[in-house]
């Protein structure tokens, strides 16, 4: 699809995985977590622009990265900014008007299958936005900052929400910019969508799907490549 941008966020610290090295950097198998990431969407013949947003210092690191992983899709490799959205708005602003449609993903959710992309895909085509989700396992609780259980949602309405999301370009654009001169931080895409008011589909997809965001999903990672071998 030539009217398809997808934005790799990886400028984060990393700072809850606790390492000196950006956690997008760690090997897994010999490769860095974000190549893995990026062969993904490499190799769905429906993708053809890739946008990978990085700290400004990494830039030649990533960019060297795509040429020994020929990552010919990868268009450009820019710098992020301070927080994720602000990283997202810089993908965002990287591509021209012909792009009508933007995935966004974490450039740390390795795992991400080919069929749960394409699935997303189609339903922001058929609905206007979509985001990949899994159903919540455990019970949720609301809790103050002493600790005490306020409230305990209901549990059929709750799911872990994951990326990719999908959106129109422009109507993404405009929430971003919404967001920037409410100052409004989002932890995702789809939140600020919802401040203007877009209906958002969830698409189901799986639970091997994760941020890797401390050691312990780390270990998590190892054992799913290690499955995905044998
Ligand atoms: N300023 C930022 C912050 C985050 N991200 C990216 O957003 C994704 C999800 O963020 P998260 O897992 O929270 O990464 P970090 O911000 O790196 O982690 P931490 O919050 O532990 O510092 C990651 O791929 C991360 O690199 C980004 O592009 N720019
Ligand atoms: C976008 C995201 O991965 C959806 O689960 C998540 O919200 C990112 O949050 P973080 O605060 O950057 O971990």
């Amino acid at each position: 699809m030539s009217n398809l941008g997808v934005v790799i966020v990886s400028a984060g610290k990393g700072t809850r995985m606790r390492t000196k090295q950006s956690k997008q950097y760690i090997e897994l198998q010999n490769k860095p977590i974000l190549v893995h990431t990026l062969e993904q969407f490499q190799k769905i013949s429906e993708i053809e622009h890739i946008h990978v947003v990085v700290g400004a210092d990494d830039v030649k690191l990533v960019k060297s990265y795509v040429e020994q992983y020929h990552l010919h899709k990868v268009a450009c490799v820019i710098a992020g900014g301070k927080e994720r959205q602000d990283s997202v708005y810089e993908g965002l602003l990287s591509f021209p008007e012909t792009i009508e449609w933007v995935m966004i993903h974490d450039g740390v959710r390795p795992f991400v299958k080919e069929e749960h992309i394409l699935s997303c895909l189609r339903k922001a085509e058929e609905k206007g936005a979509a985001v990949l989700a899994v159903p919540v396992k455990d019970t949720i609780k609301m809790v103050n900052e002493k600790k005490e259980v306020l409230s305990t949602p209901d549990r059929k309405q709750l799911w872990a929400i994951q990326t990719p999301q999908v959106f129109g370009l422009k109507e993404l654009k405009k929430a971003h910019d919404y967001a920037r001169e409410q100052k409004i931080l989002g932890t995702d895409d789809a939140m600020l969508m919802e401040t203007v008011g877009a209906s958002i589909h969830v698409v189901p997809g799986d639970y091997q799907n994760i941020k890797i965001t401390t050691p312990d999903d780390l270990e998590f990672a190892q054992f799913i490549l290690s499955k995905q071998e044998s």
